[in-house]
C-alpha cells in the first residue's frame, strides 16, 4: 500500500494532467456554430427609414437599385475603443441602421434559429440554459467594407455571445473569421448563401463573447446582416439538477483520494477557459457570474458542486512580488505605485487574500494562503487591470477579465471537512479567522 514520496507525487501529477485533459475535451467543444436556415419570403421583407415614410425591400430577391437605396440610408458604423465610440474607416467600414429605424419579419424564435444555436453552441452534454436574443443592429457591408479584429462589447453579465444573421443578398468576400484559444474558423457567408435552389435561406454564425472576430473585405455585392446579443435567460430558470461529466468527476475523486494532494488541506484553483464581463467601477462581486459560466467552465462548476464543494470566483492579481486573489474586483487604478506606498497591503486591505509572496518573512508569518493550481490562470497585470481595447461598441459598464474558480478542500480522508483545513504553510491559529473572512460568501 505504502508509496514512496516521489512516486506518489508523480502519480498526483499524472492524475492532475488527466483531469486537465478531460476538461479540455470540453474546450474542444466549439466556441461557435454556423449554418444555413430555410425561411419564407415573408421573413425577408424589410421596412426601414427615420422619417414618417418608410421604404420597403424584399431581401429574398431585391434589385440593385433597392439594395443601393438601403445602403445609402445607412449611417457609418462606429466601434468601441477604450470605452469611447470611434468612427474610423481604416478599422471598420460598414453602414448601420439602429434597431429603432427598421423592422423585419424574421424572428429567431419562431424560425427555430435560437433553439438551434442553443443546442449547437451550448452543447448537450451538461446543463443547457435557456437563452434569448436581443436584436442589436442591421449592417450593410458594400464593396470595400470590412470590420477588423475585435471582441464584442459585453452588455451585462448574462450576455454570453453574439449571433450574426446574414441575409440572402448576393455578395463576394466578407467572410467572418473567428479565433479562440489558439483555434480559428472561417464562416464564408457568400459561399453558404450562393445556392438559391431550395428557396430563400439565411446564413448564421453564433459565437461566445470572448471570441475574437473579423469581417474580411466585401469585394462585390452587398452583405446585409442582423446582429443580435445573446443572453442567458434567468426568467426561465436552469434545470435544478445539472448533468455532470462522469469522466471529470471520477478523475477528481481519484485526485482527492491521493494523500499527497494538498496534504494539509487548503485552496485548490482552476483558471477558467473563457473570459467574462466584469462590471466597472471596481468592487463588483464576482459571485453572480457563477450562473453565467460557459462551456468547460460550466462543466467544471457542475462537477465540483456535485462533489459537495462550493467554489467561488476570484480575480487573480500579480502585484509586485506577490499574487493576490479577490472575490471582488479590486480598484487597482487607485493604488499608487510610488515607493512609500505598499500596493500589496492596499490590495489586502481592499479584501484581497495573499496566495504567493517572494519574501521569506511573509512565508514564515503564515500570511500566505497557497493555492494548488490544477489549471493556471492568466495573471492580471496591475497596470492594465480589466481593460478592453477594441469592441464593437463603447461601453463603460462591462469589460473582460480573467478569473479563477477556487475552493477549499480538507485533509486527505476528510476532504469535505474544510473548517479544520490547515494551510499548506503550517498551523495558523489566528490566521484562520482572517482567512475565513476573506473566503466568506
Ligand atoms: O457581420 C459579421 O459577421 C460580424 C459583425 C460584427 O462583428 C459586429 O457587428 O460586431
Ligand atoms: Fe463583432
Amino acid at each position: 500500500m505504502s508509496q514512496s514520496k516521489p512516486s506518489a507525487e508523480l502519480e498526483v501529477k499524472a492524475i492532475q494532467e488527466r483531469l486537465v485533459n478531460a476538461l479540455s475535451d470540453h474546450t474542444q467543444q466549439p466556441f461557435y456554430c454556423s449554418g444555413k436556415l430555410k425561411v419564407t419570403s415573408n421573413d425577408l421583407i424589410l421596412y426601414y427609414g427615420e422619417e414618417e415614410k418608410a421604404s420597403r425591400i424584399d431581401l429574398s430577391g431585391p434589385n440593385e437599385n433597392q439594395v443601393k437605396a438601403l445602403a445609402d440610408a445607412c449611417t457609418k458604423a462606429s466601434f468601441g475603443m477604450n470605452q469611447q465610440d470611434i468612427l474610423d474607416e481604416t478599422y471598420r467600414k460598414a453602414g448601420k441602421i439602429d434597431n429603432n429605424h427598421f423592422a423585419l419579419n424574421f424572428n429567431p424564435v419562431a424560425t427555430g434559429l435560437l433553439e438551434r444555436v442553443r443546442g449547437e453552441l451550448l452543447g448537450l452534454q451538461f446543463e443547457v440554459p435557456n437563452i434569448r436574443a436581443e436584436l442589436y443592429k442591421l449592417n450593410v457591408y458594400g464593396p470595400g467594407s470590412f470590420f477588423k479584429s475585435h471582441v464584442d462589447t459585453p452588455r451585462g453579465k448574462e450576455m454570453f455571445g453574439s449571433l450574426v444573421v446574414v441575409l440572402p443578398t448576393s455578395h463576394e468576400g466578407g467572410a467572418l473569421h473567428l479565433r479562440h484559444s489558439g483555434k480559428a474558423f472561417v464562416y464564408d457567408s457568400a459561399r453558404e448563401l450562393s445556392s438559391k435552389a431550395e428557396g430563400p435561406s439565411i446564413g448564421y454564425a453564433a459565437f461566445y463573447s470572448d471570441v475574437e472576430h473579423e469581417v474580411m473585405e466585401v469585394t462585390s455585392g452587398y452583405r446585409i446582416t442582423l446582429t443580435y446579443n445573446l443572453y442567458f435567460d434567468r426568467t426561465n430558470p436552469r434545470p435544478q439538477t445539472p448533468i455532470r461529466d462522469e469522466t471529470v468527476s471520477s478523475i477528481l475523486s481519484e485526485l482527492l483520494s491521493q494523500p499527497t494532494f494538498v496534504p494539509k488541506g487548503g485552496l485548490v484553483g482552476f483558471g477558467l477557459t473563457h473570459k467574462y464581463p466584469i462590471s466597472t467601477p471596481a468592487r463588483e462581486r464576482l459571485r453572480p457570474l457563477l450562473d453565467c459560466l460557459k462551456g468547460a467552465d460550466a462543466a467544471l462548476l457542475a462537477v465540483l458542486r456535485h462533489h459537495g464543494f462550493d467554489p467561488l470566483l476570484y480575480a487573480v492579481y500579480d502585484i509586485e512580488d506577490a499574487v493576490v486573489i479577490s472575490e471582488t474586483v479590486l480598484n487597482l487604478q487607485n493604488i499608487n505605485m510610488s515607493y512609500d506606498d505598499n500596493p500589496v497591503e492596499e490590495a489586502l486591505n481592499g479584501g484581497g487574500l495573499l496566495i504567493e509572496r517572494d519574501d521569506s518573512e511573509y512565508q514564515e508569518s503564515k500570511k500566505v494562503h497557497p493555492v494548488k493550481w490544477i489549471m493556471p490562470t492568466k495573471r492580471i497585470n496591475v497596470l492594465d487591470t480589466f481593460y478592453l481595447a477594441y469592441g464593437n461598441d463603447a461601453s463603460i459598464e462591462h469589460v473582460y477579465g480573467d478569473i479563477a474558480l477556487i475552493f477549499r478542500v480538507g485533509k486527505p480522508g476528510a476532504r469535505m471537512d474544510t473548517a479544520q483545513g490547515e494551510e499548506e504553510g503550517g498551523e495558523d491559529e489566528d490566521g484562520d479567522e482572517e482567512e475565513e473572512d476573506a473566503m466568506s460568501y
